[in-house]
């Protein structure tokens, strides 16, 4: 059976630091879609059980309004990942990220861990889902064999900071550095039909610069982008929702392409534009998306 939140939206993944309190304790009065509770970088190495510990009495009592709650767990190369997972596992997550992902192996073995206390702690066995972060030029080149690895995997994200290390490049807020992963990425999530999501934009003096950067990574056709700051939340539900227009439109165009398909007729146009077939599928995610987000008004 296919998990019921393994598409759910999206848009915003922000990053908390497990190490600070003062973060984990109230995220959700910033309605990001998702937060990723941060046990790897963010969290220095002397303090990897107090973040640990932290985590697992926040999962267990605070209530995140609905707020989807995914744990970062540190790398496979560590000694923490497993002890990770059973306290998020424990505390009630809602799915692990693993760092650094090179391997559709890598994945497996999270899941056995997940499994593992996922028996432990009594809680259904699949009700933990997986998001793999590709930081490496083999973990991008190894993209669709990470995507196809587990029906646990919600979906793939793009961590440029360690990506444009291994390039020998560095992250220059243009996205150049980024364009061959990102698309590399995309496509082979949308062959394996799960979700996809952009790297943190680091400069938070640079709205513009962030805005664009949204933008770009909403028009290539990513489901989302990881943050690390709620004065980025807006920016991206407001590029990631659709708009009133959009959404006429593509109500225009599902209306169409079934009354047309009743009188025999393939392509027609609506508002001036060529409309067949093929663009049935489009208009339906764009009411799904308004839908999810809450903006849709319609009867479809
Ligand atoms: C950057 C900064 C220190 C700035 O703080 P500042 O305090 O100056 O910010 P302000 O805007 O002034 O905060 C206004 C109010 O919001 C509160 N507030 C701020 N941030 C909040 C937040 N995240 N969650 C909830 N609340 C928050 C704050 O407490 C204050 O609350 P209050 O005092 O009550 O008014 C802070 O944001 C922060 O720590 N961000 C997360 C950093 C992090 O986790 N990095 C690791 C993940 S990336 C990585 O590892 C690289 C990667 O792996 C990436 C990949 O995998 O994609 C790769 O390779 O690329
Ligand atoms: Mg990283």
């Amino acid at each position: 059976m296919i998990h019921p939140e393994k598409k759910r939206l999206r848009r915003s993944m922000m990053f908390l630091n497990c190490q600070k309190p003062g973060l984990i304790k109230d995220p959700y009065i910033y309605k990001p879609d998702s937060m990723i509770l941060d046990l790897e970088d963010a969290v220095a190495e002397n303090q990897k059980d107090a973040a640990r510990f932290s985590l697992f009495h926040a999962l267990r009592e605070i209530d995140y309004h609905g707020v989807e709650r995914v744990v970062r767990i540190n790398g496979l190369d560590t000694g923490f990942w497993k002890e990770d997972i059973m306290a998020a596992v424990a505390g009630g997550c809602d799915a692990i990220r693993i760092p650094k992902t090179e391997r559709p192996e890598d994945v497996r073995l999270v899941e056995e861990v997940i499994e593992l206390a996922e028996t432990r702690f009594d809680r259904p066995i699949g009700s933990v889902l997986i998001m793999a972060a590709l930081e490496s030029a083999r973990g991008i080149m190894k993209a669709l064999d990470i995507c196809e690895s587990s029906e646990r995997l919600l979906g793939v994200a793009l961590s440029g900071g360690d990506y444009t290390k291994d390039l020998q490049t560095h992250i220059t807020g243009t996205g150049v550095e980024l364009m061959g992963a990102r698309q590399n990425m995309l496509i082979a999530a949308r062959a394996a039909k799960v979700q996809c999501f952009d790297t943190v934009y680091t400069n938070l003096d640079d709205m513009e610069g962030f805005r664009k950067d949204v933008e770009t990574i909403h028009l290539m056709g990513f489901d989302g982008k990881s943050i690390i700051n709620p004065r980025q939340i807006q920016i991206v539900h407001d590029i990631f929702t659709p708009s009133e227009k959009d959404i006429i439109f593509a109500e225009k165009v599902v209306k169409e392409i079934d009354d047309k398909k009743k009188k025999g007729i393939g392509v027609f146009t609506v508002d001036g534009k060529m409309i067949d077939i093929a663009f049935y599928d489009g208009a339906m995610r764009t009411i799904s998306l308004a839908k999810a987000s809450g903006v849709y008004k319609g009867d479809l």
